[in-house]
């Protein structure tokens, strides 16, 4: 494929201002404002029914925003004169003529796209499934119909995106490899936007999040500074003499919590205090050092503060 635009060109840019969904009584996307940029991969993170699918749809142009706007390229996508080309969207992967073989089921996206036939085998080979070109869709595993949904996205070779939960059903190869596509794809500088509701799916495939609750934006920003931010530093410890230290460090106001790997996990006390400590008490020390923040619990302190929002906003 074409290397395009160094990453942070602003031209093939999904910009989201104001963007509102209403159904009947459920406001399922609410003032969302957002920039996903071109040469990373940005990860759309929300519980579900937080309002992604949504919001895919929005930019897509399958659903009207109720208020607001959603722009790729500057442009709202039915504005684009390229289609396929343009925008490329995995949405569900169950959406597809399951009578057809993978084959056929691509042709005709490409025939009805104004696609060159030639790219269906070159897009079978990229996700694959070149084996399976003629076998029936029904007869596919969930995996497979995320590989072949993933495989009429890149159809057109288009220079943006979307994809909705495409690690569901995949097997540990199967995420390893989507992960490594859509690495590929970003460092082509391509804009790609990939949701899911798990965080721990996140963290080897995104460098940003955009993440959302109940249809509003908690936090965008790098992976990274979203871990550092989430949580209070927290120092790992292991020691054999783990009932003398824990009570020492407990004594001194910290928390303790035990991990399955047999090391403590200290909140409230800076590592050279611990170590004091450890000393004063004759507890060895086999480990002291930062403990990396988990995402996760990044994650789900966050979406807390949106529900307990969400709460009193509705006072
Ligand atoms: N066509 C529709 N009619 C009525 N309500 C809808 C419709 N589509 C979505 N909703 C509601 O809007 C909210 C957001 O749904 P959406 O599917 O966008 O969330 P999501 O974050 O993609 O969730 P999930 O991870 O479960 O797919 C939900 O409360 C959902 O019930």
């Amino acid at each position: 494929m074409p290397r395009r635009g160094p990453p942070g060109s602003v031209d093939l840019v999904i910009e989201a201002t104001e963007l509102t969904r209403r159904y009947g009584r459920t406001l399922a996307v609410d003032r969302l404002t957002f920039t996903v940029r071109p040469g990373v991969v940005t990860g759309f993170l929300g519980p579900n029914g937080a309002g992604k699918t949504t919001t895919l749809r929005m930019v897509l142009g399958l659903n009207r925003p109720t208020s607001g706007t959603v722009t790729v390229d500057g442009r709202p996508f039915a504005g684009l004169p390229r289609g396929l080309r343009h925008v490329g969207a995995l949405l569900d992967a169950h959406d597809v003529h399951g009578g057809r073989t993978a084959r056929a089921h691509l042709a005709a996206l490409a025939a009805g796209n104004g696609l060159p036939r030639g790219r269906v085998a070159e897009v079978l080979a990229e996700v694959g499934l070149a084996d399976a070109a003629g076998r029936r869709i029904d007869g596919f595993s969930l995996g497979m119909k995320q590989r072949l949904g993933i495989a009429a996205a890149l159809l057109g070779d288009p220079p943006v995106l979307l994809f909705d939960e495409p690690l569901n059903g995949l097997d540990p190869e199967g995420v390893r490899w989507v992960r490594g596509l859509f690495g590929r794809l970003a460092d082509e500088g391509r804009t790609v936007l990939v949701s899911s509701h798990l965080m721990r799916e996140m963290e080897q495939t995104a460098e940003e999040l955009i993440v959302i609750g109940r249809g509003r934006l908690i936090a965008a920003g790098s992976l990274r500074d979203f871990a550092a931010g989430g949580t209070p530093p927290r120092v790992a410890v292991r020691t054999p003499d783990a009932d003398a230290l824990v009570a020492a460090l407990t004594g001194e106001g910290a928390t303790v919590r035990a991990e399955d790997d047999g090391s403590y996990t200290v909140t409230g006390l800076t590592a050279d205090r611990i170590g004091d400590l450890a000393f004063t008490h004759r507890a060895r020390l086999y480990e002291l050092g930062p403990r990396a923040a988990s995402l996760e619990e990044a994650f789900m302190a966050l979406t807390e503060d949106s529900v307990e929002y969400a709460t009193e906003a509705a006072r």
